[in-house]
């Protein structure tokens, strides 16, 4: 008898007219073979200028197998950690190398600290928080990147101060040869070395998301079982491959000169386990696919949200459910959706083979990431020499408005509502988007995201919203590599406060103050309109949101010429 109640490994359901649309690209893909290259390891699928990265890049295509051996070890280690009543599992990492284990804490109910952040107010919750329980896991690919350098630095000092030895409690993942392997050697603490052929982004299934997913409880084995299951289909020369069929129907269009669709929004459908996967989406294809002026832009939704409602949403935005099931009656109510069904082991792969299909029909390397060292390079540049003050073009109470590189009239602005109106007047109305970016405690503060829906509700176009420096690591790429079709609202809250980075000459205020200008002074570089409001409260930050609503209705209420 057939077994019919077996979960579907991984499915993608494509609406009808879509399918239609994008037949050629799937055609495509298909025969050019994408799927058994990758199989094979082939590094010559992006064309001579991609060669040389892809050939130390596509380890991720077998992370099931290849990962398969840390499992015991990790687990060995979490009952070593258990048995001292070492519990909390704290991760210091950026980007790739937390984004995944944030997913699979958030899928497997399991508790999971991540400091992904600059901001002084956020660490220090964590950071005063029961540290005679925690191990830190400090993960960082290339182990170089300052943000989780300082973590690490801060959370070792706390370690001593509170007479812990650091050597038994800070777990490195690393690539071998990195600075932080060596560090990790010398000062006696455990080092789990990663494939270095696996990019951060697509490191999902190898130790920097296994180990401190499998320390914090996570059932990292059936992670793995789940892709294993997922890949032999994803990697067939077959147009019934669902990540081909994916990959075709979100880049298929991203060039085409009439009715052009190169953004989507991704909502997690089943509202629990795969809540936080869209996260994790936008950074695997936005920093994959926005370069060289092209790109796919995912757009993290929740799932009633303007860009996945059937009224209202906007042609070059496609709707994208993920969900761990398949729900009959959640397809039939989101019809014009692309579905993307499976468990979460199978989601990763799934995604990786569509992002990486995805790079040949854009025509770019999928695994590069040639905009993310401008960021960087400008903070680091604002750190070495005293700041330099854009001047401000307003205040209002305890906000501080500028606008670097400025644009339009926003010069004249004499309120907070003109300028915000300003920089909305150069919102494209056919493929612009508006990138709101807040550098703050993105937990504490969580409920500022809440505004995003009702932006792009009132501007009538999508709208992305990233937590600075964490979205730098993320979605940064594509807003600046990318289409030139973002405007760019900048939230900084600015403290005073004192947490110091040890033997560094800049405390954590300073170094979140410079990552938002140096980014601003970036984007502004690149020609993108960029209003910055600066706050010395938390107060403030939701009101410049709620007064860029009302300026955005005014718009589109307002006369237009
Ligand atoms: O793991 P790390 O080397 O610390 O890198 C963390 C992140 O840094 C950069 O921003 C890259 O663009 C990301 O892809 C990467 O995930």
């Amino acid at each position: 008898m057939t077994d019919t109640t077996a979960s579907t490994p991984f499915e993608v359901h494509v609406p009808e007219p879509v399918a239609r649309a994008t037949a050629a690209a799937l055609d495509r893909l298909v025969a050019d073979r994408v799927a058994s290259r990758l199989d094979a390891g082939d590094p010559t699928v992006w064309g001579p200028e991609a060669e040389a990265e892809a050939s130390i890049r596509l380890g991720w295509v077998h992370a099931d197998r290849v990962s398969a051996p840390l499992v015991d070890e990790i687990l060995a280690l979490r009952d070593e950690l258990r048995g001292q009543g070492v519990d909390r599992v704290v991760l210091a990492g950026m980007g790739g190398s937390s984004l995944a284990p944030e997913v699979i804490t958030i899928a497997a109910g399991v508790p999971l600290h991540v400091l992904d952040t600059t901001d002084p107010q956020q660490l220090r919750r964590v950071l005063d928080a029961d540290i005679e329980r925690t191990v830190l896991v400090v993960s960082s690919k290339s182990g170089s990147t300052l943000e989780t350098d300082s973590q690490r630095r801060a959370y070792e000092a706390a370690f001593r101060a509170a007479g812990i030895d650091p050597a038994g409690r800070i777990v490195i993942v690393t690539d071998p040869g990195s600075p932080l392997e060596a560090w990790g050697h010398d000062h006696g603490c455990r080092v789990f070395t990663a494939d270095p052929h696996v990019g951060g982004r697509y490191s999902a299934l190898t130790a920097f998301g296994l180990v401190p997913s499998g320390l914090a409880g996570a059932d990292i084995h059936g992670l793995l079982a789940e892709a294993g299951r997922a890949l032999p289909g994803l990697l067939a020369d077959d147009p019934a491959n669902p990540a081909l069929r994916l990959a075709a129907a979100l880049g298929g269009r991203a060039l085409a000169t009439a009715d052009r669709v190169d953004k989507f929004a991704v909502a997690c459908a089943d509202g629990g386990r795969l809540a936080d996967l869209p996260a994790w989406i936008e950074q695997l294809v936005a920093e994959s696919t926005g370069k060289q002026g092209v790109g796919v832009l995912p757009i993290a939704v929740a799932a009633g949200d303007l860009e996945v409602a059937a009224q209202g949403r906007t042609a070059d935005v496609q709707p994208v459910a993920v969900a761990d099931r398949t729900d009959a009656a959640a397809q039939a109510a989101l019809p014009d959706a692309v579905w993307v069904t499976g468990p979460l082991g199978a989601q990763f792969v799934g995604w990786e083979v569509a992002t990486a299909a995805m790079g040949l029909l854009l025509g770019i390397d999928p695994f590069d990431q040639p905009d993310v060292e401008s960021a960087k390079a400008a903070a680091r540049t604002l750190l070495e020499h005293p700041v330099e003050e854009t001047p401000a073009l307003l205040t209002d109470g305890t906000l501080t408005v500028s606008a670097p590189g400025e644009f339009g009239p926003v010069a004249e602005a004499a309120t907070l509502a003109d300028a915000l109106a300003a920089l909305f007047d150069q919102l494209d109305d056919t493929l612009g988007y508006v990138a709101v970016q807040v550098y703050a405690d993105r937990i504490g503060l969580g409920d500022l995201v809440s505004r995003r829906d009702a932006l792009a509700r009132a501007l009538g176009r999508p709208v992305t919203f990233g937590w600075g420096p964490r979205f730098l690591h993320s979605t940064g790429q594509y807003h600046k590599g990318g289409p030139a079709e973002g405007v760019f609202l900048q939230l900084t809250r600015v403290s005073d406060d004192p947490l110091a980075i040890p033997e560094r000459p800049f405390g954590f205020a300073r170094l979140i103050r410079a990552q938002a200008t140096g980014d601003a002074q970036v984007l502004a570089g690149h020609d993108l309109p960029v209003l910055r409001i600066e706050s010395t409260d938390d107060a403030g930050l939701a009101r410049a949101l709620d007064t860029a609503v009302t300026a955005a209705r005014s718009r589109r209420s307002g006369p237009r010429d």
